[in-house]
C-alpha cells in the first residue's frame, strides 16, 4: 500500500479520491459517478472511423487504437471512468483458441470445447501473451489524468457459454448439457477459465487499472441452485485471486434478479443490476456491505429527453438510500443510440445528484 492507499502504488491521489472509486468504496461523493457499459463502440462516429478496415480482435491488440477508442467516450461524454477497450474473448484468443468476432454476430469458436481432451487447449495465460494490454494500460493511465480506468474480463460461465456452444446462443443447451451431464468436466472447465480470467485481470491491475468488472452477462439463464453449485465457486475464485490488490471488484450480469444475493456472495464489492429490479429492492437482495451499479434500461435512450430524465430520476430516487451507487445502464449502450443523449444523461445525473 502506498500513502494514499492505492494498492499498486501507481495510482495518483486524485484518482483514488475520484467519485467513481469513492462510490465503489461506499464513501460520500460530491455527485453520483456515471459510466456506461459499451460506452466505447459503434454508437460513436469517431469509433466507426478509427475502426474502418480493422478487425475487432486486431484492434484489441493495437495499443494505439485501444488507447484512442478507450478515451473517445471520456472526451465526448465526460463520464467518470474509462473502461479498457477489449473483449471478453481476448484472453482466449491470446492462449491460442481459434476464434473470431463476427460483425453483427459476436464471438465464434472454430472448434467448440466439449470433451475432456478439449480442456488441454486451455493453457495458462502469461503476461507475455497479452503484452499489448500492459502497454495500452500504461499509455491510458498516463493520458487519463485523474479519471480511473476499469479493467474487465468475462466470467467463467459466460466464457464457457461461447466455448462450449461455439458461438452466441439463447438457450445454452450444450453448456447446460455438460453442466448437468458431466459435472466434473464442467467444474474443471470453469476452474481453468477462472485461472485464465484471474491472470488477465491481474495484468490489467498491475499495469494500472483502478477497478475491475467481471462480466457474467449470461448468468441470468441459470436457476439459483445451479448457479450456486456449478458457477459461483469459479467466479469466487476469480474475485479471491485479485483481492490482495484492494481495487474495487464489480460483478455484472443480465436478468440476474434471482441471483443478486449470490453474485454478491461470490466476493464482489459492487454488484451490477439490470433494469428489471429497482435499486432499492436490489439492495435488499444483495445485502449490506456492497455498492450497487446501474440500472437505466438502455432502450430508454431512444425516447424523448423528458422521458429519459423522468426514468433517470426514478433510478436516482431508488438509489437515494444506498451507501454506494455508480450510475450505469442496465446493459451495454446499443449501437444505434444517439451519442448526444448519452452526453445529456451524464450531465443530468451529475446535476441531479449534486450534494
Ligand atoms: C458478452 C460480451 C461480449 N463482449 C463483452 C461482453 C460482456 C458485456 C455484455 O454483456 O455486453 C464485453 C465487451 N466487449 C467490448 C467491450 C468494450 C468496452 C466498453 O466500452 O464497454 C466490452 C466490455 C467491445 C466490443 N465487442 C464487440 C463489439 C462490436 C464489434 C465492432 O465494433 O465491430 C465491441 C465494440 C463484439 C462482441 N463481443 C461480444 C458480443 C456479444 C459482441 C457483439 C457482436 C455484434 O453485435 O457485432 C461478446
Amino acid at each position: 500500500m502506498s500513502a494514499n492507499g492505492s494498492p499498486t502504488g501507481k495510482q495518483p491521489t486524485a484518482t483514488y479520491d475520484s467519485p467513481f472509486l469513492k462510490a465503489c468504496r461506499r464513501e460520500p461523493v460530491p455527485h453520483t459517478p456515471v459510466w456506461f457499459m459499451r460506452q466505447a463502440g459503434r454508437s460513436l462516429p469517431e469509433y466507426r472511423k478509427v475502426r474502418e478496415g480493422v478487425g475487432m480482435l486486431d484492434s484489441c491488440m493495437r495499443p494505439d487504437l485501444v488507447t484512442e477508442i478507450t478515451l473517445q467516450p471520456v472526451r465526448r461524454h465526460g463520464v467518470d471512468a474509462a473502461i479498457y477497450f477489449s473483449d471478453i474473448v481476448v484472453p482466449l484468443k491470446a492462449i491460442g483458441i481459434d476464434l473470431d468476432i463476427k460483425p453483427g454476430v459476436g464471438p465464434v469458436v472454430e472448434q467448440p470445447v466439449r470433451t475432456r481432451a478439449d480442456l488441454a487447449r486451455l493453457r495458462d495465460l502469461t503476461p507475455e501473451d497479452v503484452s499489448y494490454v500492459t502497454e495500452a494500460v500504461g499509455m491510458l493511465t498516463a493520458e487519463l489524468g485523474p479519471a480511473p480506468l476499469i479493467g474487465f474480463a468475462g466470467a467463467p460461465f459466460t466464457l464457457a457459454s461461447y466455448l462450449v456452444e461455439g458461438g452466441p446462443s439463447r438457450t445454452y443447451e450444450n453448456a447446460k448439457a455438460m453442466m448437468y451431464g458431466d459435472p466434473e468436466l464442467w467444474a474443471d472447465l470453469l476452474d481453468r477459465l477462472a485461472d485464465i480470467t484471474a491472470a488477465f485481470l491481474k495484468v490489467q491491475i498491475e499495469a494500472g487499472a483502478s477497478a475491475v468488472q467481471l462480466f457474467d452477462s449470461w448468468a441470468g439463464a441459470l436457476a439459483p441452485a445451479d448457479y450456486r453449485r456449478s458457477v459461483l465457486p469459479a467466479s469466487a475464485k476469480v474475485f479471491r485471486a485479485v483481492e490482495e490488490y484492494g481495487v474495487p471488484r464489480i460483478h455484472f450480469g443480465v436478468g440476474t434478479g434471482e441471483l443478486l444475493g449470490l453474485m454478491g456472495e461470490a466476493g464482489a464489492d459492487v454488484v451490477g443490476v439490470d433494469w428489471r429490479v429497482p435499486l432499492d429492492e436490489a439492495a435488499r437482495r444483495v445485502g449490506p456491505g456492497k455498492a450497487l451499479q446501474g440500472n437505466l434500461d438502455p432502450t430508454v435512450l431512444f425516447a424523448p429527453t423528458e422521458a429519459v430524465e423522468a426514468k433517470t430520476r426514478e433510478v436516482l430516487q431508488a438509489a437515494a438510500g444506498l451507501e454506494g451507487h455508480v450510475f450505469n445502464l442496465g446493459h451495454g449502450v446499443m449501437p444505434s443510440t444517439d451519442p448526444d443523449a448519452l452526453t445529456r444523461l451524464v450531465e443530468y445525473v451529475h446535476e441531479h445528484s449534486a450534494r
